[in-house]
């Protein structure tokens, strides 16, 4: 991956998003298109992708969707039941982790990787609210491949916002977001390639 880019980005505009009670900022073309095609085809072959299964209510499901958990060595990630162990920084990786580093100014150890294979790929509405990701946790999320509707929910007033994450585009959630909205990708009829997210994090050691 050219280094070069980490220092691209002093003319790269930050859009924030007009959502009461949070702190979203979107960067659309945040990686140029052949840095983000090159990223797609490098995180498809490179990592080892999992279809996780959780247990909600007693019943065992199927995660509709593959992912992966890098980090540090001592960034656990735990949810409904499940606890990944991280698998190591790899080039790519610590590209984009630097990437977003440089840019916002805020520090992460761990990432989430989510790839959707098609429509019926889709996460389901959530805050990532774990107690170690702290109080008002910086998230990163970084998109490749295919357009999905990205939409957020307050949790008490009717707020609702969709927006249509692009491809190297880089979405920060920070400040009362989490606190305020949940979040989610639907499921669609519509014909939809693969999409791939990296949700950039910082844990917190547990005590
Ligand atoms: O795929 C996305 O854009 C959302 C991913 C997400 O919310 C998460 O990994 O917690
Ligand atoms: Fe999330």
């Amino acid at each position: 991956m050219k280094q070069q880019g980490l220092f691209e980005q002093s003319t790269v505009d930050g859009e924030s998003l007009p959502l009461p009670d949070a702190d979203v900022t979107y960067y659309a073309n945040w990686l140029s298109q052949e840095m983000a095609d090159e990223l797609m085809q490098k995180l498809k072959g490179g990592i080892n992708w999992q279809q996780e299964s959780i247990t909600l209510y007693g019943k065992r499901h199927r995660v509709p969707r593959l992912q992966a958990w890098h980090g540090d060595s001592e960034c656990l990630y735990q949810y409904s039941g499940l606890t990944l162990e991280p698998k190591p920084w790899d080039t790519p990786l610590t590209f984009l982790k630097n990437r977003c580093e440089s840019l916002i100014g805020s520090r992460f150890n761990s990432v989430l990787l989510n790839w959707y294979r098609n429509g019926q790929d889709s996460m389901g509405l959530h805050a990532d609210d774990e107690p170690e990701l702290g109080r008002q946790p910086v998230i990163a999320s970084v998109t490749l491949g295919a357009e999905r509707a990205f939409i957020f929910k307050h949790r008490t007033l009717s707020q609702r916002h969709t927006i249509t994450l692009h491809h190297g585009s880089l979405l920060i959630m920070a400040g009362s977001t989490q606190q305020h909205y949940l979040h989610g990708i639907n499921k669609t009829v519509k014909p939809v390639g693969d999409r791939i997210n990296l949700t950039f994090r910082y844990i917190h050691p547990q005590d």
